[in-house]
């Protein structure tokens, strides 16, 4: 009986211990665990991020996830195109139209209406070099003057021909079959006939839809229609296989939470994806425990568009706004944040041609790519509440994967340092 109580008591003794053990190893493993979470409004490059992220530490993608990248750049084809048709009734463009007809005819017009504006003494003409293109002051004016003509060219022309129930010719044909076509028989599998192959390129190919395409800051239309619409007979083949470059072009829009894992320097990192629309927000607070870091993507070529949300709110405000919540939240007080402002490829062709003062009056750069840049970093930067908490800031650009690779492996390191580790954080 003795010994009987002996042996449990050493067993249970042995249990306890064994527990302990286990409890001390979770606790040096979450104290090697580096959990970053990637966070930004909609549409600004985050699973973009993670895929990067997959190719870089070979973790690779599933059957499944490569057949549903698959039927996603099939699926962007198809809204593109009707996206299309519909911006070109929004905003009265005929099919055929020719902005450079308009430019040219009402080039002395432009000019003399702004001799006024260059001469007045206020306005000191200032250059600047971006690309190896000049830019003053009036040069920007005169750009989005001409723009203003020429879209009120195009909608007199548009109402001359009868408005959206009138269009005729072969682009309005080609138009017709694709707003019959039914985008559930991508997801059955149904192969995409020759027909709409080629009522789609045609669409494409049609200048006032070009033009139409240069005015996408007034509706909504994903970043990577010209890269679907120049992959079309690649991507509508029965036997596709999408390539790296077209994973991180497919846009799936995120509503369940993705996470991948991958160790540097003995350090295990748990990178989660999170959807940016306004609907997916109410599911972040559940992954704020523990967190050591997020990585915050600011999508800055998005400057002169409005919320996919609603159509209104300037999408640089909506995302100033809830990094603004987020850093002043009291659960991230402790976590180190890397600000990743994106989109820079895109950022870099819209300086050229849409004025960033237009849209942040406070803006008082020269119209150039790095000063616009640098004006998106001070004003992310500034809603740091914390002087002793840094802000980590990268200009990124998502799709590419030698930008990413570099990107991440300063961050991985930044986090790994000791100035995390001041702030308690490894
Ligand atoms: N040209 C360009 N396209 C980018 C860049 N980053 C992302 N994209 C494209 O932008 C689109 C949206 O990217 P996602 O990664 O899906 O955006 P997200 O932040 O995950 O969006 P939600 O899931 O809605 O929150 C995709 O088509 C990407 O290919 C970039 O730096 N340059
Ligand atoms: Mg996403």
């Amino acid at each position: 009986m003795g010994s009987c109580q002996s042996t449990s008591s050493d067993s249970a003794a042995d249990r306890s211990r064994a527990i302990e053990r286990h409890l001390k190893e979770d606790k040096d493993a979450s104290k090697k665990e580096v959990k970053i979470l990637l966070l930004g409004t909609g549409e600004t490059g985050k699973s973009t991020v993670l895929k990067q992220m997959k190719l870089i530490h070979k973790i690779g993608f599933t059957p499944d996830e490569i057949a549903n990248f698959r039927s996603a750049l099939v699926l962007n084809l198809l809204s593109c195109a009707k996206e299309l048709m519909n911006a070109m009734d929004k905003l009265k463009i005929p099919y055929g139209f020719d902005p450079t007809q308009v430019v040219s005819a009402s080039r002395q017009i432009t000019e003399s209406s702004l001799d006024q504006w260059s001469t007045d003494p206020s306005n000191t003409s200032r250059t600047n070099s971006c690309d190896n293109e000049s830019f003053d002051a009036p040069t920007i004016r005169r750009r989005t003057a001409r723009f203003a003509e020429v879209a009120s060219a195009s909608s007199e022309l548009f109402m001359s021909a009868g408005g959206s129930e009138n269009r005729t010719g072969e682009v309005a044909a080609a138009a017709a079959i694709i707003r019959s076509m039914d985008p559930s028989m991508v997801l059955s599998g149904t192969t995409i006939s020759s027909k709409l192959i080629s009522s789609i390129k045609l669409l494409w190919r049609d200048p006032g839809v070009q033009y139409c395409v240069s005015r996408a800051a007034e509706y909504q239309l994903m970043d990577s229609c010209p890269y679907v619409m120049e992959n079309i007979d690649r991507i509508c083949c029965p036997d596709f296989t999408p390539t790296d470059p077209d994973i991180l072009a497919a846009r799936i829009m995120t509503t369940q939470i993705r996470e991948i894992r991958f160790k540097v320097h003995a350090h295990l990192f748990c990178v989660y994806d999170l959807g940016g629309q306004r609907s997916e927000r109410k599911k972040w607070m559940a992954f704020f425990d523990n967190v050591k870091a997020f990585i915050y993507m600011v999508a800055i070529s998005s400057y002169d568009q409005t919320c996919f949300e609603d159509s209104q709110t300037n999408r640089i405000t909506e995302s100033l706004n809830l990094f603004h919540s987020l850093t002043h939240h009291p659960a991230l007080k402790k976590t180190c944040i890397i600000l990743f402002l994106n989109k820079i490829d895109l950022f870099k062709e819209k300086m050229k041609v849409s004025p960033l003062v237009e849209y942040f009056p406070e803006y008082k750069g020269l119209g150039d790519y790095e000063s616009g840049a640098l004006y998106f970093e001070r004003t992310f930067r500034d809603e740091n509440p914390f002087s002793e908490r840094d802000i980590y800031t990268h200009f990124t650009w998502a799709t590419d994967t030698s930008n990413i690779s570099r990107v991440m492996e300063n961050v991985t390191m930044a986090l790994l340092r000791a100035a995390c580790e001041n702030l308690g954080l490894i």
